[in-house]
């Protein structure tokens, strides 16, 4: 025998009550079905027995409305003879809706008894129909189904309910349909099974007529790995324990009601969690089978909002028993329900997780039961921390395996999301935590992929700087998104774009092939300091902000990014080059913070220059020299220069090419190798400021005084032929000239040096750049990285992979 119960989404109309009658006539063998009300009939009973009670009239048109709403399903599913007969099975049930309704006005009482009555009549209207149409044999199942109240509810009687149905079993035909939600007590008198009943009443049948499987058609199309509304790459649990589907139903995931499973479990009978509106969906299995060692560790995150942390603190509570007795009667003598408790070893502090809507109450109970401690200042008043969330990682895997509470803790830590209380009962089957509710967003997501329960790990990219290096790393995030994603498991999603003026923001991803010509046309106005502020309020997991500009103000906004948890990877020399003071507080914050602050490219562009200085570093060798040309646009210059190509050409084109910076006067002042013989210098552990670097222009200091760009490119050719004068020369004696950059002993310069074919720059062609590296390790033979120094391509090609890096992948 299968029992099969729809909820009220599955019996909301007369369309899905075809589709419940499509699903029962598939099933073959004896079947019982459990049906609810018609969705949102319980709510308007309740609601409009309210209004009687407070003597409104309006409470009669709220029950012609609900009897209308259920002719007209009558109207849609039955031919015009039969109609009548379904009228006629229903109209006691109405009649005697209608006499309570106006006793509850009359009176202007609505008594538990009457208020009983009014909740359960949607499931015998229901009931009464669907048996109709369905061709299934009607039973009432408050003839069957017992309860006392005890303890503020209904509570089954068990062994008696039991005795009953294995009574009524012997009368069943094939298809029989019981209405859920419905009860009686000793006294005959209608009584109701409370929250989520309806699964309670299919539990109970199926544990009593020792069902082979009991199947929950519901609206989702099962349990899934997270709240789907949040997590849109939550899936579909393909299989659960009895002990998980409970916890994971405990908080949130409304797919079932726990006390449902107890009979279920209790009496071995699997449990399916089917979706009425798409049956061919595999659905949720609960059964008792053991849990594979090979699955995942944590099968499902569950989660709860709009809670409230209450603290209860102080001295006078160590070590003194009968405390958390007392807090907790208090707490339940007023109704409050606890979702999750939390005690130190200290014994100095309890909190508790309650509903937002029961904090008041809550605090007044407990501040009233410890008045006197207050009074003598031994216990703090409760405190109450508001708009709060509880979330839960479930698994049996979980058990007795190390290093899973570490990996939970970690990756939520590092995105920046404060953990206020947390709770793991010895059973190991359930880590709980408490957040703001703000950021449950983040935390679902970043858990979600911590445990690979998602395909793969997703980067939220947000850049600033869309020129010549910013343009070709958007070529790069369209064109390396399919490989990143099938080989690394990663994707990496733009999710916002600043130029100088305009800004997109879009946390479901922007389209990085046009993000561009979409900026100017439906770009908001911005500066710097609003993008950063939109960045941190988006509170996007794994978010990463990406520079590509050379713009001191941009620079100016990286600590505070970092101080919001968001990784920072940076093309833009300016933040690591800057005091000594600011460039280590930078990298101590993404230390402390655990995410990323990447700017690889401030080096030899693409070259792998600080990575390898980092490592040796690490290793313990000491960087003792460095002698390198540092710029591209410099060493592009002078192997240019010729009779036919005069300095001020061959400037312009180094800019055409995208060496320069975007004021090449940034790289013939000197000023760029500057800041990278600092930023190596820095990386290699000396402690140097910017006025420690010796420097020597690349063009006379006069020239770089003058006040725009133009001004300066029409006076620099005054300077041709001193340059090609000078090339001549130095050609008619076997040198060249390079602009070196050196650190010896700690002290650093950069300047013009003339070298002979024996010297190592002497061969550096193009827009090459070479770095040579003297340590304790590396002293007769420098270590030597040598390649492209400039470029867009490169550059974006080093960014794109210290975006990567930060992925960790
Ligand atoms: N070109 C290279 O070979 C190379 C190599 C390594 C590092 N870099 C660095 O890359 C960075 C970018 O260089 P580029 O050649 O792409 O320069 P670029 O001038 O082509 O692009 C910079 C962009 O940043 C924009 N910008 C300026 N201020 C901004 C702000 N406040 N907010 C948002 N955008 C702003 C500009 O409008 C421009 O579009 C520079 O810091 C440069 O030093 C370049
Ligand atoms: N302007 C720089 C770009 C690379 O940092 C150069 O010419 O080397």
């Amino acid at each position: 025998m299968q029992v099969l119960k729809f909820g009220g989404t599955s019996v909301g109309s007369a369309e899905n009550i075809q589709k419940v009658k499509e699903i029962v006539s598939s099933v073959q063998g004896q079947k019982v079905v459990v049906v609810s009300a018609v969705g949102g009939i319980t709510d308007r009973l309740i609601s409009m027995a309210r209004t009687a009670e407070s003597g409104d009239r309006t409470c009669f048109e709220n029950l012609q409305s609900i009897i209308d709403d259920h002719f007209e399903i009558i109207d849609k599913l039955f031919q015009p003879i039969e109609k009548d007969e379904v009228i006629k099975l229903i109209e006691p049930d109405i009649e005697e809706l209608k006499i309570i309704i106006k006793g509850v006005y009359l009176i202007r009482e609505l008594s538990r008894k009457s208020f009983e009555n009014l909740s359960g009549m949607g499931e015998r209207l229901s009931s009464k129909i669907i048996a109709r149409y369905i061709g299934a044999n009607w039973f009432d199942s408050r003839h069957y189904i017992k309860t006392n109240y005890e303890f503020g509810r209904n509570q089954v009687l068990i062994d008696e309910t039991q005795k009953l149905l294995s009574e009524v079993k012997l009368e069943m035909g094939n298809c029989s349909l019981f209405p859920g939600f419905i009860s009686s007590n000793q006294k005959s008198e209608n009584t109701t099974l409370g929250r989520g009943g309806s699964d309670y009443t299919a539990a109970l049948l199926a544990a009593a007529f020792d069902a082979d499987n009991l199947q929950i058609w519901t609206d989702v199309d099962g349990f899934m790995t997270a709240d789907p509304r949040v997590i849109s790459r939550a899936y579909c649990i393909d299989k659960l324990s009895y002990a998980e589907a409970m916890e994971l139903s405990h908080f949130g995931a409304k797919v079932i009601y726990p006390p449902t499973i107890i009979p279920a479990f209790q009496n071995s009978i699997p449990i399916w969690i089917k979706n009425t509106f798409n049956p061919s969906a595999p659905g949720t299995l609960i059964n008792n089978e053991k849990v594979d060692i090979k699955e995942r560790q944590i099968k499902g995150i569950s989660s709860i909002k709009e809670v409230s942390l209450l603290t209860l603190q102080g001295i006078g509570m160590v070590g003194v028993t009968g405390i958390s007795m007392r807090m907790f009667t208090a707490l339940a003598a007023n109704d409050v329900n606890i979702i999750l408790i939390s005690q130190a070893s200290s014994e100095n502090s309890i909190s508790v997780v309650i509903g937002g809507d029961q904090a008041s109450i809550a605090r007044e109970a407990i501040e009233y039961e410890f008045r006197r401690e207050i009074a003598q200042n031994h216990i703090s008043p409760v405190t109450i921390d508001d708009k709060m969330a509880v979330v839960a990682i479930v698994g049996e895997n979980m058990k007795h395996t190390t290093g899973i509470a570490g990996q939970l803790f970690n990756s939520v830590g590092k995105n920046g999301v404060n953990i206020y209380a947390i709770a793991q009962g010895a059973s190991e089957l359930n880590i709980s935590f408490v957040i703001k509710e703000k950021d449950i967003r983040k935390a679902l997501n970043v858990i979600h992929e911590a445990f690979f329960l998602s395909d793969y790990s997703r980067l939220n990219l947000f850049l600033a700087g869309k020129g010549t290096v910013g343009s070709k790393l958007l070529h790069k995030v369209v064109s390396q998104a399919r490989k990143l994603k099938e080989e690394n498991n990663l994707m990496i999603r733009l999710v916002g774009v600043a130029g100088s003026r305009n800004m997109l923001l879009e946390r479901e991803g922007l389209n990085a092939a046009t993000v561009i010509e979409d900026l100017d046309k439906i770009g908001e106005a911005c500066t710097i300091e609003s993008f950063r502020d939109r960045i941190i309020e988006m509170n996007v997991a794994n978010s990463v902000f990406v520079d590509c500009t050379a713009s001191e103000e941009v620079a100016s906004v990286y600590q505070s990014l970092l101080d919001a948890n968001v990784s920072v990877v940076t093309a833009n020399k300016i933040a690591s080059s800057s005091s000594y003071a600011a460039y280590s507080k930078l990298k101590a914050t993404a230390r402390e913070k655990g995410v990323k602050f990447f700017f690889e490219t401030n080096v030899g562009a693409g070259l792998p220059v600080i990575a390898p200085i980092n490592d040796l570093v690490k290793s313990g060798d000491k960087i003792e020299r460095l002698e390198a040309v540092l710029s591209g646009t410099l060493n592009f210059i002078v192997n240019t220069l010729s009779e036919e190509n005069p300095l001020s050409e061959v400037i312009a084109e180094a800019k055409a090419k995208g060496f320069s910076e975007p004021d090449p006067r940034v790289d013939l002042s000197g000023t760029d190798v500057v800041r990278k013989l600092l930023i190596l210098a820095r990386e290699s552990g000396y402690v140097l400021e910017q006025e420690d670097v010796e420097v020597e222009p690349f063009v006379p200091a006069e020239y770089l005084d003058l006040p725009s760009l133009d001004a300066f490119m029409d006076k620099v050719k005054d300077l041709n032929p001193v340059f090609e004068n000078q090339r001549k020369k130095l050609a008619s004696e076997g040198k060249r000239l390079r602009y070196a950059a050196r650190l010896s002993e700690g002290k650093a310069k950069v300047g013009l040096i003339e070298v002979d074919s024996k010297h190592p720059f002497y061969d550096l062609e193009g827009s090459n750049n070479i770095i040579l590296v003297w340590s304790e390790n590396y002293n007769e033979h420098p270590l030597q990285v040598k390649g492209y120094g400039a470029g867009a391509d490169v550059t974006a090609a080093g960014v794109f992979a210290d975006i990567i890096k930060v992925a960790n992948v």
